[in-house]
C-alpha cells in the first residue's frame, strides 16, 4: 500500500512515517527539503530513538522523498496511485500544498475513481476541512462533486513530543515513546484504513480541544514564560517553581473550562494533566522553548490554545482566568529575531500598542475582559 505524505519534518518523520510503516504502507514524503529528499531516496530507510533511558530504536523502510517545488509532476502521479495521503507541514502551509493536492486529485479521479482519504496532523482544529475548502477552492465545479464523492477529509489530532533534531544522522529522529493519533470517522471514504495506533472516533472536537487545551496550552507555559525567564529547554523551564505553578494554574483553569463544557470526568482529567506535566520533565528530550513558542500570531489566535481556552473558562465559571492570562501576556511579549510570526507580532505591537494588537491577532473587542486583564498583567 502507498502513503504520500507531505512534510518530512519532525512529526512527519518521528510519527505518522513510523506508524505508516508498521500499518505495511510504502511511504513518500513531499518536501521542499532538498537535502532530506536526497538523504530519504538514498538510504530509503531511518531510524526513529525512542526517548526514554533505554533508547529504543526503530527503522522505518519503504520510504523515499520528492520535491515538491522542483518535480510537481512526481507527486501528482503519486497522489494518483496513493492508498492514503496525510500532512504535517504546519497549519500555515495547508495552503501552499493545497493546489498540487488538487491537480493530484483531479488527475487521479479522472483515472482512478477509488476512495482516498487525505488527513491533515496538525495542531489545530479543523485542519483537513481547511485543507478539504483550500483544495476544492482550485478545481472546477464538476470535479468538485467528483472529489467530494470520493474523497475524504477526516479531521485528526496527534500528539507525541517530537523536537527540534541535532542528529549527526540527518534522517535519525527522536521522539518520545508517548504518541495519541485520533481520527475522526464518519469523514472517511471506503475502507477504514487500518494503522495500528490510530483511534477513530464519531466526533472529533473533545478529543482535540482537551489534546490542545491540555498538551499545547501546557507547553505554551514553559516556552513562553521560559523564554521571558532565559531558560532555552522546556526541560529548564520546567525545573522552575514559579513556572511549575504557572503550568498547574493554567491547567487547572483549562482543565474546568473542558470539564464543564464537555463533561469529562474530572478524576480522568487530573490524570491525563499530571501525565502530560511529566511528559514536559522528560530527561532524555532537549526541546527548545523557541520550538514549542513558534508562531506566536497562531498561537494567539480565537481557535487556538490560550485564548480559546481563556474564553472557554470565562464562559463557564464567570471568572477571569489568572494563570492563562500569565501566559497570554508572555506570549504577546514574545521577542525572537529568528521567528518571524514574532518579529511581525512586535512590529505590530509598536505600531498599534499591546491592547490592539491583542484584539487584532486574537478577534476580539476592545471592551472584552479579556483584553483589559492581560494589559494589567503586562504592566505589573
Ligand atoms: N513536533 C511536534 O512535537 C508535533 C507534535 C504534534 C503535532 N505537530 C504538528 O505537526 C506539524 C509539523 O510540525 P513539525 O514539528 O514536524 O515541523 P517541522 O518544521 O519539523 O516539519 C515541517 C516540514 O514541512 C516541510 N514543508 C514546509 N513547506 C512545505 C511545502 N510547501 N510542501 C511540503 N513540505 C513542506 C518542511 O520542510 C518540514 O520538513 C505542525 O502542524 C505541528 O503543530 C508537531
Ligand atoms: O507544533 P506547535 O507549534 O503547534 O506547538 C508546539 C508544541 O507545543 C507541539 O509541537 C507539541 O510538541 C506537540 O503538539 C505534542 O503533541
Amino acid at each position: 500500500m502507498l502513503a504520500v505524505h507531505f512534510g518530512a519534518g519532525n512529526i512527519g518523520r518521528g510519527f505518522i512515517g513510523a506508524l505508516l510503516y508498521e500499518a505495511k504502507y510504502r511511504t513518500i514524503f513531499v518536501d521542499v527539503n532538498q537535502e532530506v529528499i536526497d538523504r530519504l531516496n538514498k538510504e530509503n530507510q531511518y531510524e526513529v530513538i525512542l526517548a526514554g533511558a533505554t533508547k529504543k530504536k526503530q527503522v522505518v523502510k519503504q520510504v523515499s522523498g520528492i520535491n515538491s517545488v522542483t518535480n510537481p509532476v512526481d507527486v501528482v502521479a503519486a497522489i494518483e496511485k496513493a492508498d492514503i495521503v496525510t500532512t504535517a507541514v504546519g497549519p500555515t502551509i495547508l495552503k501552499v500544498i493545497a493546489k498540487l493536492i488538487a491537480t493530484g486529485l483531479e488527475a487521479r479521479v479522472a483515472k482512478n475513481a477509488q476512495p482516498l482519504n487525505i488527513i491533515a496532523c496538525e495542531n489545530m482544529l479543523g485542519g483537513s476541512t481547511l485543507l478539504k475548502e483550500e483544495v476544492l477552492s482550485h478545481v472546477t465545479e464538476e470535479i468538485k462533486h467528483t472529489i467530494e464523492q470520493y474523497v475524504g477529509f477526516p479531521d485528526a489530532a496527534v500528539d507525541r513530543i517530537v523536537p527540534n533534531q541535532v542528529n549527526d544522522d540527518r534522517l535519525q529522529v527522536a521522539v518520545e515513546p508517548y504518541y495519541e493519533w485520533v481520527v475522526e470517522k464518519p469523514a472517511l471514504k471506503g475502507k477504514t484504513p487500518v494503522i495500528d495506533g490510530v483511534t477513530y472516533v464519531e466526533d472529533l472536537k473533545p478529543y482535540i480541544e482537551r489534546k490542545l487545551f491540555t498538551v499545547n496550552t501546557g507547553h505554551a507555559v514553559p516556552a513562553y514564560i521560559g523564554h521571558q525567564k532565559g531558560y532555552p529547554t522546556i526541560y529548564e523551564a520546567m525545573q522552575d517553581e514559579e513556572i511549575q505553578a504557572i503550568i498547574d494554574g493554567a491547567l487547572q483553569e483549562s482543565g474546568e473550562a473542558l470539564i464543564q463544557f464537555y463533561g469529562f470526568n474530572r478524576h480522568e482529567h487530573a490524570a491525563y494533566r499530571s501525565k502530560i506535566i511529566e511528559r514536559f520533565k522528560n530527561p532524555h528530550i532537549s526541546d527548545e522553548v523557541t520550538r514549542v513558542g513558534r508562531g506566536p500570531i497562531r498561537k494567539l489566535g480565537a481557535r487556538d490554545r490560550l485564548i480559546r481556552p481563556a474564553i472557554l473558562y470565562m464562559e463557564q465559571t464567570g471568572k477571569i482566568p489568572s494563570y492563562l492570562v500569565k501566559t497570554i501576556a508572555a506570549a504577546l511579549t514574545y521577542g525572537n529575531i529568528q521567528d518571524e510570526e514574532a518579529v511581525n507580532l512586535q512590529v505590530l505591537v509598536n505600531k498599534e500598542g499591546y491592547a490592539n494588537a491583542l484584539q487584532i491577532v486574537a478577534e476580539l473587542s476592545a471592551e472584552h475582559p479579556l483584553v483589559d486583564a492581560v494589559i494589567k498583567e503586562i504592566n505589573k
